[in-house]
């Protein structure tokens, strides 16, 4: 499935482009005064393969989650129980990915693909919330817009890559696969927008060893405060990473032995939802460092996929700004958020509509009767 979708994933449609651009001229507005908008709309018109592009909605997200051995190196302040606890919160609604979804408009589907510890049972419910629905069934929702759970553990957390491997490439596939699968589903289902999300404790430093792997900066330059560390906890976490890059010495031309290596199951599941996407041609609006340590992958298998990505926003880690420098992508909101979860993403997607919606709907300067310049 990994190859086939791989295989799929094109560059954007040149005549399109063109069209979205000549388009965009003829709209009553002074010529790029939709700043980066107006290049977005037109990326849009590529990958779609038609102008003015479908407008992106509904809109999906998929939070993924996972556990890490790495928790053991402490690396983050925070109880590895907590990965569960906030599955169990966007289940029910309290999360701030919840509240920005319902602002948003967007669906949210959860992805266990390797949580450590047992899930919260949901009020009311003695079965397990882990099993609604067989691996990769997006579920049944328990009502119109409440968040839904899939169970796809591949194994409930990797293992502490200073001392070995992650994950195998066996995991590593099944996981990037399920991603590709949740893409399929989701796009099956109507969605025209995928938005990345992701929940586990101690993921931002997988996600620094994985950019650091891909782009070649040191641990230092990869690597932030997550969560927000102290300084000596920073300090050994950047130590961290650079064990495990040294340990592994992990080969940016292979993808799935990078993930394998110093990845994290949520990594890799993200990395086959953004292929899935492109290979749809379907725009995937990323998050904050762990999606773009993901889209990093993803080009690494398939560089055309970029251009199905739209960053979402530049997210206070250093890592993600060096990540988005080598992708070429420019963040469409920088507010020094540091969450994860999908809602730098959430926050991102009114932006898009509006890039869109200009192409539909903005009268020319002829239909108009607005004198041109
Ligand atoms: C309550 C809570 C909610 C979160 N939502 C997202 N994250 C984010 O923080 C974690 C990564 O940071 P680190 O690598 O420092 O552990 C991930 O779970 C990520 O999704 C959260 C973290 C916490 C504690
Ligand atoms: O940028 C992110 O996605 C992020 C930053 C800090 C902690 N968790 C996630």
């Amino acid at each position: 499935m990994l190859e086939t979708t791989i295989a799929e994933i094109a560059p954007l449609d040149e005549p399109s482009m063109t069209a979205a651009r000549l388009w965009q001229a003829r709209l009553t507005k002074p010529a790029g005064s939709l700043g980066a908008l107006e290049e977005l709309s037109v990326r849009l018109a590529g990958l779609a393969g038609a102008s003015p592009p479908p407008l992106p909605t509904p809109a999906a997200l998929a939070i993924f989650a996972g556990d890490h051995g790495v928790h053991a190196q402490r690396v983050t302040g925070w109880p590895q129980e907590v990965t569960a606890q906030m599955v169990g919160n966007f289940l029910a609604g309290g999360a701030v990915v919840n509240a920005f979804a319902r602002q948003a408009g967007a669906t949210v589907t959860v992805v266990d693909v390797g949580v450590a510890t047992p899930l919260p049972q949901p009020e009311g419910d003695p079965g397990d919330p882990a099993e609604p629905a067989g691996p990769g069934d997006v579920g049944d929702p328990a009502g119109p817009g409440a968040p839904r759970l899939v169970s796809a553990v591949v194994r409930r957390g990797t293992r502490d890559m200073t001392g070995t491997a992650a994950l195998t490439r066996d995991e590593t596939r099944t996981a990037v696969e399920i991603g590709i699968r949740i893409a399929g589903e989701l796009i099956d289902a109507g969605a025209g927008i995928l938005l990345t999300g992701d929940m586990g404790i101690a993921n931002t430093t997988p996600a620094a060893a994985l950019i650091a792997a891909f782009t070649g900066v040191e641990a230092a330059e990869a690597t932030g405060r997550g969560t927000g560390v102290d300084d000596p906890t920073y300090q050994h976490k950047i130590e961290v990473v650079r064990t495990a890059l040294r340990r592994h010495h992990p080969d940016p031309a292979d993808p799935l032995g990078v993930l394998a290596a110093v990845g994290g199951l949520e990594h890799a599941a993200l990395t086959g939802l953004i292929l899935g996407a492109a290979a749809r041609r379907v725009p995937v609006l990323l998050d904050g460092v762990i999606a773009v340590a993901a889209a990093l992958a993803a080009v690494a298998f398939a560089p055309d996929a970029v251009g199905a990505m739209i960053a979402g926003h530049r997210s206070a880690e250093p890592g993600a700004a060096v990540a988005l420098r080598r992708l070429g992508l420019t963040p469409l909101i920088d507010l020094g958020l540091r969450l994860g979860e999908g809602t730098g993403a959430l926050l991102a997607l009114p932006v898009v509509t509006g890039a869109v919606r200009v192409l539909h709907e903005v009268a020319t300067f002829d239909s108009a009767g607005v004198v041109e310049k």
